[in-house]
């Protein structure tokens, strides 16, 4: 357990003993976590939507199961586990009850913090129109739920509650529900589709002393800050969500655009190839290639791990 909690126990002193601003690209499956981890950021962010798109192919729209969460949160946390992941639970996928079991196995995952809403189960993404939210009594009841999982297992786990009520309530109402979300136990507030920097401003001052965290999504509703921007608004953690999955769809897109048109794929060629000298020998390191990402993914790790158990499976090499 202690091993576990460690990364929670991090990243409550990366937000309490620290002023700095806890940066977190969000990732949605291993590769993106892996290059996350190479070029060494200190928090990553399960993304919910990500997670959506990645595994299931489907929209932000409650579509994602608990089984779903945490799975995908126990693999992106076992990667690094000195790195703290923030993982979203959407609405915690039911009642009390069911949030609790939910907490409980995101913290069995290593999962060090995770946000946890107002809208309905039947959820959509913070940045679409339309949303429907529960109660305030509700709301308060899964962070008491989730709370209350963090003190069973005496886990560090960093709870930042997260309201949609902007869009439908104003930001007076979304603040006295953030507000009351502390009351109940969560660390941290997150105001859902905030729409410019001078509401982004009011917002941290309102609920000061409470930290509070900014979720910068490419194509939604709230202006991209960046990271020097974000600490100025007076932010302690800033995700970016689907980051780098726009950047993945604009290369899947090409790549895929190419091999239908033209009937070959040119990406892992060197530039020999692509000025139509030779093929690709077997075995050739070519940029982005299959042998680089297994690196990436840890194949000497292995190969080492495995020789050092005293295990035979790669003595004739990989
Ligand atoms: C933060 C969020 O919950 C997520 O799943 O990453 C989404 C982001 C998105 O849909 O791109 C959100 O509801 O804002």
């Amino acid at each position: 357990m202690a091993g576990i909690n460690q990364a929670a126990a991090r990243l409550r002193a990366q937000l309490f003993d620290s002023d700095e601003l806890i940066v977190c690209p969000g990732v949605q499956d291993g590769l993106s976590a892996r290059v996350c981890l190479q070029q060494g950021f200190k928090n990553l962010y399960m993304t919910g939507a990500g997670t959506a798109i990645s595994l299931l192919g489907m929209p932000d729209l409650g579509l994602t199961t608990a089984d779903d969460m945490v799975r995908q949160a126990s693999m992106l946390s076992s990667l690094d586990r000195s790195v703290p992941l923030i993982a979203d639970i959407d609405t915690g996928f039911g009642g009390p009850v069911m949030v609790s079991r939910t907490v409980e196995r995101y913290i069995l995952a290593g999962v060090a913090g995770l946000h946890l809403e107002d809208q309905v189960t039947t959820k959509r993404c913070g940045h679409l129109g339309g949303k429907e939210l529960v109660d305030v009594t509700t709301f308060v009841s899964r962070i008491k739920a989730a709370r209350e999982a963090r003190e069973r297992l005496q886990s560090d786990l960093v709870i930042i509650a997260r309201t949609d009520a902007l869009q439908s309530m104003g930001l007076d109402e979304a603040v006295s529900r953030l507000k009351a979300a502390v009351e109940a136990g969560a660390d941290v507030a997150f105001l859902e589709g905030v729409k410019d920097r001078e509401e982004m401003n009011k917002f941290t001052e309102a609920m000061a002393p409470t930290p509070c965290l900014v979720n910068l999504v490419p194509g939604g509703l709230t202006p991209l800050v960046n990271a020097k921007e974000a600490k100025e608004l007076g932010y302690r953690i800033a995700i970016w969500p689907c980051f780098a999955m726009t950047h993945a769809y604009l290369a899947y897109q090409k790549a895929a655009r190419e091999l239908m048109e033209t009937g070959a794929v040119t990406a892992g060629f060197t530039e020999k190839q692509k000025a139509g000298e030779g093929e690709n020998a077997p075995g050739e390191q070519v940029p982005g290639g299959i042998r680089e990402l297994f690196e990436l993914c840890g194949l000497s790790e292995c190969v080492e791990f495995d020789k050092k158990m005293g295990g035979q499976t790669f003595s004739k090499g990989v």
